[in-house]
């Protein structure tokens, strides 16, 4: 007999079947030795047609496998058929708590991202787990670059999420796109949800956690539940062309292994640990000047803030911020401003690396004191070393253990400038190159929007500085 929070019913094999909902869980079970513990915030949808319940959510195999869509059905018995609209309404509400229900998104889908499979990845593992949530759905498939852009610059301000099914460049894309809106902040704030099936899915490490990084149900699981987070993005400029940066730039190095290794895609993310090896096999120094707009440089101090920040309760979402109007105005980085508070660095560098969330690829946690919106650009100046020191800095990079190398050097900056000294190198802006000149990045606190389930970064920097 089916209670508010019970419901019996037979399944295929013709056995009895329990679903029986707490306060966390949906717990399914064929005999009491037997019990599936489906947290709720993996359920997507219930159900029943004529005398059928279906309830579709997502679950592990193993507990460190990756998740899939499962189906569970039963027939109801005659007697329960009255309670089940309740039941299935009393499991729904808590499943979505605090979360709308079937959300409108605008799905991008990058045939070229990564390994070239994101169709054949978002028919067969995504749009089902989307549909089974009853998502209403408007995918294009980019067919050229910069069409995610285009898309963008002219999007409905009424759909719930833009899901891009790429890596970051498909984001940096979006961003752009949203810059170019003819209301810029309204479109800044609809978030964006990835679905990892680029190469280094830098943002989807941080949103999913490096776990999930590559998980691309839990993905679309952040879309259909994820709740808004507010992130900084960074105008970056170079002569009179102003864009959004989302996530990194880089120069040197960094630069060159990631633009350098465009043909060795169908390597994945490996692609990169290639290019670092080879980098450092080259150790070319990177000639360019940095001067930083400081808002730290001592390295425990900013630990310190960190942990504040990270041992606190994450923050409530915000509500819809009020946003009419334009981008914000450069307020450190336009022309005739002073160089009040900027410091120039004066050692020969191998690569600067500037951004936020912590991972930069699964392999590395470049920006380990990150946080997504405490107003600040995390800069990392690698001073020009030894072979042997930066094959020391594989060690632990996973983790951040460069961070405490006595040669890279962290800013937490408000603004940064960036001049090359030479014609020869590549700049990377977000994953994507652009020419390799003179440009200056600035923080604009809180003007993107993401999804997440966690409400922060999933990792956590824990490497202990060494004695
Ligand atoms: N149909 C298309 N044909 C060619 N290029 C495209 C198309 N659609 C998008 N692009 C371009 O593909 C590039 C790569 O996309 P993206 O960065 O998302 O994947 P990735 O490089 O594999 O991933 P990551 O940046 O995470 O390493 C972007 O520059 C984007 O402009």
């Amino acid at each position: 007999m089916a209670t508010s929070n019970e419901l019996r019913v037979v399944n295929g094999s013709g056995k009895v079947s329990t679903f029986k909902l707490t306060d966390s869980s949906l717990l399914i079970s064929r005999d009491p030795k037997k019990t599936v513990d489906v947290p709720l915030k993996q359920v997507l949808w219930a159900e029943h047609a004529q005398d059928t319940l279906h309830v579709h959510f997502l679950a592990r195999k193993s507990k460190k496998g990756s998740l899939s869509l499962v189906k569970a059905s039963g027939r109801i018995f005659p007697a329960d058929k009255s309670a089940v609209d309740a039941w299935i309404d009393a499991l729904t509400a808590k499943a979505y708590e605090g979360v709308k229900q079937r959300r409108r998104l605008k799905v991008l889908v990058n045939p070229h991202g990564g390994q070239g499979k994101s169709v054949a990845i978002f028919r067969k593992k995504v749009e089902p787990i989307l549909k089974a949530a009853h998502c209403t759905l408007d995918v294009t498939y980019t067919t050229h670059s910069k069409h995610a852009q285009a898309l963008a610059k002219d999007l409905s301000l009424d759909f719930d999420a833009v899901v891009t099914v790429s890596g970051d460049g498909l984001i940096h894309e979006v961003i752009n796109g949203f810059a170019e809106h003819a209301q810029p902040l309204k479109a800044l704030n609809i978030p964006i949800a990835p679905i990892p099936t680029g190469s280094g899915n830098g943002l989807s490490c941080n949103l999913l956690g490096v776990k999930d990084a590559f998980d691309v149900c839990a993905a679309a699981l952040n879309a259909i539940k994820g709740r808004p987070m507010k992130t900084d993005l960074f105008s970056f400029t170079q002569g009179n062309t102003r864009r959004l940066s989302f996530f990194s730039q880089a120069v040197g190095l960094m630069a060159d292994l990631d633009l350098g290794t465009e043909h060795l895609r169908w390597m994945g993310d490996t692609r990169f640990v290639v290019g670092f090896l080879r980098g450092i096999a080259k150790l070319s120094p990177c000639a360019a000047t940095l001067s930083v707009k400081v808002a730290e440089s001592d390295k425990d101090k900013m630990l310190e803030s960190y942990r504040k920040v990270r041992d606190a309760a994450p923050p409530p979402p915000e509500a819809e911020s009020e946003s009419e109007g334009a981008l914000p105005p450069l307020q450190h980085t336009s022309p005739g401003k002073g160089d009040d508070g900027w410091v120039t660095f004066d050692k020969p560098l191998l690569y600067v690396y500037a951004g936020q969330g912590p991972y930069v690829g699964r392999d590395l946690m470049q920006f380990p004191l990150s946080l997504p919106d405490d107003g600040l650009i995390d800069v990392v100046a690698q001073e020009l070393t030894s072979r042997g020191d930066m094959l020391k800095a594989l060690d632990g990079a996973e983790k951040g253990g460069p961070f405490w190398l006595p040669t890279q050097h962290y800013f937490k900056a408000h603004a940064y400038r960036l001049t090359p000294r030479s014609k020869k190198g590549c700049l990377s802006i977000d994953g994507e190159a652009y020419p390799f000149e003179e440009y200056t990045v600035e923080v604009h606190p809180k003007l993107g929007t993401l999804l997440s389930m966690y409400g922060r970064y999933v990792d956590d920097f824990k490497m202990q500085k060494p004695q």
